[in-house]
């Protein structure tokens, strides 16, 4: 008999850049890290129309040919069909395993683009440039990727880490105020799983209209910084990653059931962290919504009626990842910034959870 020990631990260093023109940056190191005369831009089609040119100035000093893959924007193009049009069009153009494909745009962009990188030829060298407020914070950093799937969001994907990281606030100039809510969200849940003083610095950030000025080029890389922290620590999710799921058990399940793309992802957070709370709360933990409250007329402001069927929400939480078991595990609150994995046995107090959340936008519940 013989007794084989295979060690593959990997671990990746990669920058992320927070600042505002990084163009100079971005073209210097594209330089220093490829010799491929191709690359592969996954932009979201919004993206693509109002910022083509910063793009084109960013990779044409480094790249002879620069192939641009639009991506309709919404929920609904973190799909199958369009993960395979999107590995169809690189294939048939032709790829090496040294082409860096950069994926550029919010969440889904980069969720989508990820996944691709990480699938066609077993793993393209990945860069992404988040657009978006939320993807700055929080889904470009950390490597996960993925799609949705019928039976839930995000149920297909692979942990695949980016060579870099490179967030332009200048793309946020074109950024709506609904995108600029949706993104805060992902922000508050720092506030509420690590440091309750980001609820007080931001507040009147939020209260202005909204501008990527050096305040939010701060909030934005402290934001990162935790992520990164978190992320840094436990990066294939055995342990403390869970916590940068606060809120999202609940979210996600919303996101499902409302039908993709019918509320954004951050809004369904932040009503997934009301209900994370209540629950924390009915458990005796010191959780008031209080810091929260002061942002919920940003949420209320935006947001059309939610399902209310709260049979069927708590049906669609489990095919959460986290379920083990059978199991439904929820990120809950000891206290701000004590976050913990919950074990659910208590289905009422779950409803409780679900119908405090609702209320405070479907006003007849
Ligand atoms: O990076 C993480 O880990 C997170 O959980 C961050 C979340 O904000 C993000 O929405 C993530 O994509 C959700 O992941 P999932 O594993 O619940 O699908």
């Amino acid at each position: 008999m013989s007794n084989i020990n295979l060690d593959i631990t990997t671990r990746k260093e990669y920058p992320i850049e927070v600042g505002k023109g990084l163009g100079n940056t971005v073209s210097a190191w594209l330089g220093e890290h490829y010799s491929t005369d191709s690359v592969f831009v996954v932009i979201d089609e919004n993206v693509n129309n109002l910022h083509r040119e910063r793009l084109e100035k960013w990779c044409q000093p480094q790249f002879k040919h620069v192939y641009y893959i639009e991506i309709p924007e919404g929920e609904r193009s973190k799909s199958i069909q369009q993960w395979k049009e999107v590995a169809d069009e690189i294939l048939s153009i032709g790829v090496e395993r040294s082409t860096p494909l950069m994926a550029v745009g919010g969440g889904v962009t980069g969720d989508l683009g990820g996944f691709v990188a990480s699938t066609v030829l077993r793993g393209l060298p990945l860069i992404h440039v988040p657009t978006t407020l939320l993807a700055m914070v929080d889904s470009s950093i950390g490597g996960k990727t993925g799609i949705n799937h019928n039976t839930g969001k995000n149920l297909i994907g692979a942990f695949y880490q980016p060579d870099a990281v490179f967030a332009d606030v200048h793309f946020l100039d074109t950024l709506d105020d609904k995108e600029w809510v949706t993104g805060i969200a992902e922000i508050l849940k720092y506030g509420a799983i690590r440091n309750p003083d980001l609820f007080k610095d931001f507040e009147s950030l939020v209260n202005k209209s909204f501008t990527a000025n050096e305040q939010w080029v701060s909030v934005i890389a402290e934001s990162a910084g935790i992520k990164a922290d978190i992320v840094q620590e436990d990066a294939l999710e055995s342990g403390i990653r869970a916590y940068l799921n606060f809120g999202h058990t609940f979210g996600h399940a919303l996101e499902k059931v409302a039908g993709y793309g019918t509320i954004t992802h951050g809004e369904a957070v932040f009503v997934g962290m009301l209900a994370a709370c209540n629950f924390s709360a009915q458990l005796g933990h010191s959780v008031d919504i209080t810091p929260f409250k002061s942002f919920l007329p940003l949420y209320q402001r935006q947001m059309s009626p939610l399902p209310d069927d709260v049979d069927e929400l708590i049906e669609a939480m489990k095919s959460d990842k986290k379920v083990k078991n059978n199991m439904l595990r929820l990120v809950l609150l000891n206290s701000w910034a004590s976050p913990y994995v919950h074990d659910c046995t208590d289905y009422s107090a779950l409803r409780e959870a679900w119908e405090f959340a609702l209320s405070q936008f479907n006003k007849s519940i």
